[in-house]
């Protein structure tokens, strides 16, 4: 069975568009297909275009610390009626003749190193790279950081490799970045493990790897859902103070209507793997064309009207 059919979205440099739907619509799905994070069993079809030009230098693999462990079992996505070709270039190889970037096939696993190889078949032209090009921030920090390294290192390694730049140099970067989440005493927290951190803390690290590269677009999946609604609220001011700071497009894929709408300048809405509806913020909050979008929203007043209510006031 299909999780995503046909979902086709243009995302415009520095928006930030949010993705909602229910528990199983194929938010979390679009998410890891676009990163190149679906396991190799995943039959991927579509195609990914990137701003000419607009990709950056990057080795191949991904540093292992800031990436999640993505079951291999992982079933079909997509069914794809033409097949796939035999040919499987490594990521980065283009083709002749150097068009956009269909991403079509398998696409990453873990390697027994521990780094993400990424491979995709009928690759044309390049696509953009997890941790370079994309950064991805997951809803458990946990299962995206490595419990037996230093966060320093950790947020380090994605520097070096992307970066290029000295260990030490590196370093100096991850004390930055974990000065611009607004952790405490960041020279200390350099030392630290991830269980020294509380769940915010530990979430505030994963945006910093996310975004020590220097990403173009930046994907937060159920990003904040893990944590209370104080830390929600600063985790997700935090994000939208980052992506307005560096310029990055924002994917902030969430069930939560009324959390999307607090960051969002579009939303689009997914329901059983179909996009069912996209438009402005303001036009889907107050005038939803889809009857599953007012059901959403219908629900969420039920819950709490108050953070719809105080949406404007929000976005600012
Ligand atoms: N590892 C997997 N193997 C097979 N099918 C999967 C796998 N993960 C998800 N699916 C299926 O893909 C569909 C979409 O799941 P997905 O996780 O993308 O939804 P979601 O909207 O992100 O849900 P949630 O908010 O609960 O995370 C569902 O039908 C789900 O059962």
């Amino acid at each position: 069975m299909a999780a995503l059919k046909g979902v086709s979205l243009d995302v415009l440099a520095g928006e930030r568009l949010a993705i909602i739907g229910e528990s199983g619509s194929g938010k979390s799905t679009l998410a890891l297909a676009i990163a190149g994070l679906l396991a190799k069993s995943a039959l991927v079809d579509g195609t990914i275009e990137w701003p000419p030009g607009q990709l950056q230098p990057s080795r191949f693999f991904a540093p292992p610390s800031v990436l999640p462990d993505i079951s291999p079992a992982r079933g079909e996505i997509s069914s794809s009626a033409g097949g796939f070709p035999p040919a499987t270039p490594e990521i980065g190889e283009s083709d002749r003749d150097g068009s956009i970037s269909p991403l079509v096939g398998e696409m990453s696993g873990r390697t027994e190193g521990g780094a993400v190889e990424h491979r995709r078949s009928n690759v044309r032209g390049e696509l953009p790279r997890l941790g370079r090009d994309i950064g991805f921030v997951f809803q458990d920090p946990s299962s995206s950081l490595d419990p037996v390294m230093p966060i320093g290192r950790q947020i380090a390694e994605v520097v070096h490799t992307h970066l290029h730049l000295t260990w030490r140099d590196a370093y100096a970067k991850a004390k930055t970045l974990l000065e611009r989440v607004r952790l405490p005493d960041p020279e200390a927290t350099l030392r630290c493990y991830p269980h020294q951190l509380s769940g915010g803390q530990k979430q505030r690290v994963a945006i910093a790897a996310a975004i020590a590269a220097g990403p173009k677009l930046l994907i937060a999946d159920e990003a904040t859902s893990a944590l209370d609604t104080i830390v929600q609220a600063e985790v997700v001011t935090l994000i939208r103070g980052l992506v307005a700071e560096d310029g990055m497009t924002l994917l902030f894929i969430s069930h939560d209507i009324a959390l999307a709408a607090s960051l969002a300048d579009r939303i689009a809405v997914l329901r059983h793997g179909e996009l069912i509806e996209l438009g402005q913020t303001d036009q889907i909050i107050n005038a939803p064309r889809q009857s599953y979008t007012r059901a959403l929203l219908d629900a969420h007043l039920g819950l709490d009207a108050k953070p719809l209510l105080d949406r404007k006031g929000a976005s600012a």
